[in-house]
């Protein structure tokens, strides 16, 4: 029989969690979900509860499982849940010698970085999933404790906020790069917090998707796309 491996993936302002494999040789460098091994006399949940605990330093709860098992090598096989981080404080840092990277990637996104094989049946739900959360949109600071701070904010506030380094694309090295925080809250909510912790919104990504209704006193502008407060 084969030991099953269990994946998170873990949902937050409109985006999932990727992270990069640091080990075997031939997983390094790859990206997946993160999880691992289901112990004997242990259910799928505990595993992903446990891992995620072991890797990321947080606690996640089980939403639900992904449609399918896939088989990995001749001796594991993959199930893949959704989750959610259960404490609004917390912030997924690689942990362990697991992972070297972790990168929130949007419905659009989800083929900008090499998914362990395995992983690829689950990316048209999850992507879906994404899709129905909503408008995304991206509020930048310079400083990770604004950045946090913000987030936490939201999160208490009732939305959906997750943050990550920025980077430019093709780019690998995030030093000096500033902190985004990516949210389904509305913009003037945003816009308020932005001020008072000298960020900028990007409206790029909320620009992408569909917005309010053609007419409506909501309508985003579409230049400029940056505004940098003074
Ligand atoms: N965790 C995880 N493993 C995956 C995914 N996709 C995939 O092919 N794998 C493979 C990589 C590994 O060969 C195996 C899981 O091993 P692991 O190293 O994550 O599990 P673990 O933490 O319990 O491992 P260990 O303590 O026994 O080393 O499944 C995925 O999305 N998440």
């Amino acid at each position: 029989m084969r030991t099953r491996v269990v994946g998170a993936a873990i949902v937050r302002g409109g985006r999932v969690l990727a992270a990069r494999r640091t080990r075997p040789a031939e997983a390094a460098g790859r990206w997946e979900l993160p999880g691992g091994k289901v112990e004997p006399g242990e259910t799928a949940e505990h595993a992903l509860v446990r891992e995620l605990d072991e890797e990321l330093g947080v606690d996640v709860e089980v939403v639900r499982w992904l449609a399918g098992v896939v088989p990995v090598g001749e001796r594991h096989e993959l199930a893949a849940a959704l989750v959610r981080i259960a404490g609004d404080a917390e912030e997924p840092e690689p942990r362990d010698d697991t992972h070297d990277r972790l990168r929130w990637l949007g419905p659009d996104e989800l083929d900008e970085v090499d998914w362990l094989e395995p992983d690829r049946p689950f990316l048209a739900e999850i992507a879906a999933e994404l899709r129905s959360a909503g408008p995304s949109l991206r509020a930048v600071f310079f400083d990770e404790d604004d950045a946090v701070l913000v987030a936490r904010r939201l999160r208490h506030d009732g939305y959906d906020a997750a943050v990550e380094r920025e980077r430019l694309a093709g780019e690998d090295d995030d030093e000096d790069h500033p902190w985004a925080v990516l949210t389904d809250a509305p913009a003037v909510a945003v816009e308020l917090l932005v001020d008072e912790h000298d960020g900028w919104l990007d409206l790029e990504d909320g620009a992408e998707h569909p917005g309010p209704a053609a007419g409506s006193p909501l309508d985003l502008p579409t230049q400029p796309r940056r505004i940098k407060r003074p």
